[in-house]
């Protein structure tokens, strides 16, 4: 089947057999118990001294335990996350001619709209196909950017550019208050290292069979830092050896440590593992921003990290190179690329 999955999901009571995952794959228990434990952090401080040591420590706590936790009282407005939400949606329920020529296998086009897996090694014959479709694209510099995005719906290119705009400020903040809790200059992460911006909108169709499919199967995010919006139960991570569901708070944004946060801070800092499972009843919409260094940028442990006692746990990689290397791995259960780059004991 060729044609995008929400085009024909609503028409089907049983799943197609390349959705099926194989049983040890499966997503098992539905729903998994929600995770208490994944702090929310409240970004609005009063500004005093104090107030910002306490944000960054609570940054950095969760960072180090987790990976992952959720901000509120970001900076970016409810009525631009809700905005553009109903952009997006409006955007995949088009008519399929209208979306017609954005389809397509070619992940490296400059917009693209497929079902399944932005890793082409993932969609080869004989693997089960995620049950969503995606739209891809890049947004910074918006300049370069914005002239490939689609003209219909009329105010796309309007709310998905300040859209982004606004989330390149609120991750630039978070990266601030990072490499203050980890010691480093201020703007550490402000030049190459966040140099690259993108957006992956999933959309998951009601499913038939749930236990049967995975949304995303299991994976740590490649890049620097992940921003998460999301209105429905669907993103779990893992902790503690089993899949928990996180919460979907109105109008909060989920924060992932990335691959390249682990090894700048030279493992002081965890990715988070996740993936996000479906359910029978509503569709889910998930709005993924990507912070990532410049292709060419290498990455290594951060000097100041690296001291007697604290030897360094990573070698220096291209960024380039390590998405090669992740685009190879990703089938691999325990995604093993940043395991790829540590230094032998
Ligand atoms: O949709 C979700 O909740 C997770 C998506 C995700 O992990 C990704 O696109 O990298
Ligand atoms: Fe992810």
């Amino acid at each position: 089947m060729s044609t995008l999955l929400s085009s024909w999901s609503k028409d089907v009571n049983t799943v197609p057999q390349n959705f099926v995952f194989p049983p040890e794959e499966r997503p098992g228990d539905l729903p998994a118990p929600l995770c208490k434990g994944i702090p929310v952090i409240d970004l609005q401080q009063s500004g005093g001294h104090h107030d910002t040591a306490d944000l960054v420590h609570q940054i950095i706590k969760a960072s180090q335990d987790l990976g992952m936790f959720q901000v509120i009282n970001h900076g970016v407005s409810e009525e631009l996350m809700d905005d553009t939400m109903s952009l997006f949606k409006e955007f995949l329920d088009m008519p399929e001619e209208d979306k017609a020529s954005y389809c397509s296998e070619d992940i490296t086009k400059s917009f693209v709209l497929y079902t399944g897996s932005s890793n082409s090694n993932l969609n080869k014959k004989g693997n089960a196909t995620y049950w969503k479709d995606s739209v891809k694209h890049s947004c910074h510099p918006l300049e370069d950017h914005i002239q490939s995005w689609p003209e219909k719906p009329a105010r796309y290119r309007e709310v998905v550019g300040t859209y982004s705009v606004e989330v390149r400020k609120l991750s630039l903040r978070i990266l601030d208050l990072i490499s203050e809790g980890l010691g480093l200059e201020e703007g550490y992460f402000a030049d190459e290292l966040s140099k690259t911006q993108g957006l992956i909108v999933n959309h998951y169709p009601p499913c038939p069979n749930p236990s049967l499919v995975l949304g995303v199967g299991g994976h740590f995010d490649p890049n620097l830092l992940t921003i998460l919006q999301q209105e429905e139960y669907g993103l779990q991570m893992y902790k503690d050896e089993q899949w928990v569901g996180v919460e979907p708070l109105p109008h909060a944004f989920v924060i992932n440590i990335a691959n390249q946060l682990e090894l700048i801070s030279n493992g002081m800092l965890k990715s988070a593992k996740h993936r996000a499972v479906t359910n029978s009843s509503i569709a889910r919409t998930s709005i993924v921003t990507f912070i990532s260094p410049s292709r060419e940028c290498v990455i290594e442990p951060a000097k100041a990290l690296v001291k007697s006692g604290n030897p360094q746990l990573f070698k220096g990689v291209q960024y380039k190179e390590f998405i090669n290397t992740y685009a190879g791995k990703i089938k691999d259960p325990k995604d093993t690329t940043l395991e790829s780059y540590r230094l032998q004991a």
